[in-house]
């Protein structure tokens, strides 16, 4: 390992973890997996057998002792437990679950007190590049319409409280339409998405969401419109369901994986 190797963490080891760490061990010049977090530690055991230099296999918590950066890539409910401990010792905490940030932004206070950074990858979106570069001018509005296939949807607990069978839905159907926060609230699994534009941009209160159960699509479609000062944007992008989670798009370990090596690579593209 080169000395200015970045060590690597990664919180979960299912459809984003786990193809995130193959990626990582088949070599990635700069970086180096170190440790992986997993519910079930037998099974991360077996999932890391083949691994060129499998990773130890640890608490939640002790991520962060061993790795300068920790990918979150678990469920939103342990969010909060990866990204304290990443935060308080001053690493690099790079969340996939970035709904769970959205009403937890005091960790952004206190990685500012610690020096720890929080970096957002674009994950299953597109475009934040050019999001981010129109925020720093006057924007008048960005929505975003997320359309999936029905079970990309199903479990979400606005669904649960609003009585919606996603399994019966027929025709394509709007199911929430309201803001980012609020969507990141209601399908905490579904648009990390949304999250990760209102932050690029104009807040999560002003970033508006519709969220469509279609069953006419096979793939996760992300279309982002915004109106700006200095242009007009208008952007989809159509994610391939991952086999092992329909409601993750397979870009995004790989997202991720670029945004890691963007921490380390001499040429870097994109702002
Ligand atoms: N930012 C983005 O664009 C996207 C974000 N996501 C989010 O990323 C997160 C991970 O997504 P997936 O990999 O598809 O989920 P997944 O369900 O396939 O994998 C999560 C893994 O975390 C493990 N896990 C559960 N509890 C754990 C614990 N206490 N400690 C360690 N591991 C634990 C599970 O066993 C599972 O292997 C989710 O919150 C998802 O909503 C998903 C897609 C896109
Ligand atoms: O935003 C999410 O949580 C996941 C998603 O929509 C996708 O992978 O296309």
């Amino acid at each position: 390992m080169a000395e200015r190797d970045l060590t690597v963490g990664i919180a979960g080891l299912g459809a984003i973890g786990l193809h995130l760490a193959r990626a990582l061990d088949a070599g990635v010049e700069g970086l180096r997996l170190v440790a992986v977090a997993a519910r079930d530690r037998a099974k991360a055991e077996r999932s890391l057998a083949g691994f060129r230099q499998p990773p130890a296999v640890v608490g939640l918590g002790e991520l962060a002792e061993r790795a300068d950066v920790v990918v979150e890539a678990a469920p939103a409910a342990v969010f909060e437990e990866v990204a304290r401990a990443a935060i308080a010792r001053g690493r690099i905490f790079m969340p996939a679950s970035v709904g769970a940030l959205l009403p937890r932004m005091r960790l952004v206070e206190e990685a500012r007190r610690t020096g720890a950074r929080i970096i957002v990858p674009t994950g299953a979106l597109l475009g934040l590049d050019a999001v981010r570069a129109a925020a720093e001018g006057p924007v008048e509005s960005v929505t975003i319409e997320t359309r999936k296939p029905p079970r990309g949807l199903a479990g979400a607990p606005y669904l649960e409280r609003h009585g919606i069978d996603v399994a019966a839905i027929t025709a394509p159907t709007r199911v929430f339409q309201g803001n980012a926060f609020d969507a990141a609230q209601g399908f905490p699994a579904n648009v990390n998405v949304a999250a990760a534009l209102a932050l690029a941009g104009i807040g999560p209160e002003r970033t508006r969401v519709e969220i469509w159960a279609d069953p006419g699509v096979t793939r996760n479609m992300h279309t982002i419109r915004v109106e700006a000062e200095a242009a007009r944007l208008t952007m989809t992008i159509e994610n391939v369901p991952s086999e092992e989670n329909p409601r993750t798009g397979r870009i995004t370990p790989l997202s991720i994986l670029a945004c890691l090596r963007g921490l380390t690579s001499t040429l870097r593209v994109g702002s």
